[in-house]
């Protein structure tokens, strides 16, 4: 049997959208968490010295799109032909686009640069990419690519709690369409059961 192992601080952000794939293909994973206080000894045991990673039977991977897109794969979540797979990648850069922004925000050290960041970050940036995004799952039958269920929806979803958290909104406020989409890929019954089963995610930046 494969084993899987996957290793990222105690916390969902890039780490969650594997967890979402692995689950929804019933894969059972080694769940490897680690507070920060531990990341100094771990980070020289890490390829490029980052987290996530996801081991297969001993075989080390980086980088968490590119495995999250793997997994998809076998999911049959990736797209039937090069074009809708291309919708999809783009679908999930946009979004990783907007988390780049968020943490670039979120985690700047200038308290004074922080705030006026912050002041685009709530009435641009974000206004600006998630109004897309609703305006995608309203014109693609509650989806971002093609009306159906793809790796695309999984990732925003996965990521959306930690993007959330950076922001300190709730970027789904307004956007109907958004927040029915969450629903719906939270009742997905093996993400349902992961959701019901990971550890609660409940701190301050
Ligand atoms: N492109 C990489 C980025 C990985 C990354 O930036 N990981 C962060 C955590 S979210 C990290 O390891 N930060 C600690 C450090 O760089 O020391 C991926 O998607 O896996």
């Amino acid at each position: 049997m494969t084993v899987y192992k996957l290793t990222y601080f105690n916390f969902p952000a890039l780490a969650e959208p594997i967890r979402f794939l692995l689950s929804y293909l019933e894969i059972d994973f080694e769940d490897v968490r680690f507070e920060g206080e531990q990341w100094p000894l771990i980070k020289p045991t890490m390829p490029f010295g980052r987290v996530p990673i996801l081991e297969i039977d001993g075989k080390i991977l980086n980088q968490s799109v590119a495995i999250t897109r793997y997994l998809s794969k076998k999911a049959g979540l990736a797209g039937s032909d090069d074009w809708e797979s291309l919708l999809m990648d783009i679908a999930v850069d946009n979004v990783n686009d907007l988390r780049q922004a968020i943490s670039l925000t979120a985690f700047e050290p200038n308290e004074e640069v922080k705030a006026k960041k912050y002041i685009t970050l709530i009435n641009e940036t974000i206004p600006l990419y998630m109004n897309k995004f609703e305006k995608t799952v309203e014109e693609n039958d509650g989806y971002f690519v093609n009306g159906k269920l793809s790796w695309a929806d999984l990732h925003f979803v996965a990521i959306l709690d930690f993007l959330n958290f950076m922001a300190k909104v709730d970027i789904l406020e307004g956007r109907p369409k958004l927040q029915e989409h969450k629903k719906k890929i939270w009742e997905i019954p093996q993400i349902k059961s992961w959701i019901a089963k990971r550890p609660s995610f409940a701190k301050s930046l």
